[in-house]
């Protein structure tokens, strides 16, 4: 790999919010830089209650370092094949933990959900979702993928992100932007995602992965030949210095990967 993703291992979970908070930021100005706006996709899991702690937290009064909401844009990376309202949703989810606490006077987020009329058809809501990226990304140009200013990442045991899962024919899906499975190894079953080479083109790519059940696997994914192939690594591979990993002490006990200091 020429170019290595950036690991950071805070020993709190408030410092790990809190650096995830300055490198959002630092990814709002760039996006804002760019196009006025600020285009994301989120995971599931523990993503979200992470995200919420970061963004929620007081801040320093100047413009940078305020979440500007009204101008985000929030897709999702992967998403479970259930009501919006189920306790599966991610939407439902990042609704709880996240949307539902933002103050009125600092903005509402635009939120893009998955068409729950479709739910039947796991395939349809991937191609109705992949539609809901083509107008947003794309307008009226063709775009080979839709650029994402940032896309924020959970980690599994097994070395799955978004619902790419190891060894899965998905993760060498190259001809559409969303895929459909079937039989993801993690419940529920039905579910869609983000294919690698949208996650991969992402402007910024982060990965959040706390505590010390991820031990074994950041080990793995980081210091291991056999780590490269799963999920996970093959984002490393592929993102390179774009992929940033927000991690704690108890998560990388154990891992000899470089560390780095500060953002
Ligand atoms: O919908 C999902 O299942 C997630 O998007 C999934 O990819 C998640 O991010 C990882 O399983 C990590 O989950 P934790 O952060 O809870 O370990």
């Amino acid at each position: 790999m020429s170019k290595q993703p950036h690991l950071y291992s805070d020993s709190s979970s408030d410092e790990v919010a809190a650096r995830l908070r300055k490198y959002v930021l630092q990814a709002q100005k760039s996006a804002f830089a760019r196009h006025q706006k600020f285009q994301i996709a989120v995971s599931g899991g523990s993503l979200p209650a992470t995200l919420s702690k970061a963004l929620l937290s007081p801040d320093n009064g100047t413009l940078d370092d305020k979440p500007q909401f009204s101008k985000w844009e929030i897709f999702f990376a992967d998403e479970r094949a259930v009501p919006l309202d189920h306790e599966d949703s991610n939407y439902g989810l990042l609704k709880k933990d996240l949307l539902d606490k933002i103050p009125p006077s600092t903005g509402s987020p635009q939120v893009f959900p998955i068409d729950v009329e479709v739910l039947d058809n796991t395939q349809e809501i991937a191609d109705r979702y992949q539609k809901v990226l083509s107008d947003q990304f794309a307008g009226k140009d063709s775009v080979r993928l839709p650029l994402f200013d940032l896309i924020l990442l959970g980690c599994g045991p097994d070395g799955h992100t978004c619902s790419l899962f190891p060894g899965h024919e998905l993760l060498r899906k190259t001809d559409s932007w969303t895929a459909a499975i079937e039989d993801s190894p993690k419940p529920p079953k039905r579910r869609i995602t983000l294919t690698l080479p949208v996650v991969t083109h992402a402007d910024q790519i982060a990965f959040v992965a706390t505590g010390g059940g991820k031990k074994d696997i950041l080990k793995k994914i980081l210091d291991s030949e056999d780590g490269r192939s799963l999920p996970c690594g093959l984002v490393n591979e592929q993102g390179g210095d774009k992929v940033s990993w927000f991690t704690d002490s108890a998560a990388t006990e154990g891992v000899s990967f470089p560390q780095k200091g500060s953002l």
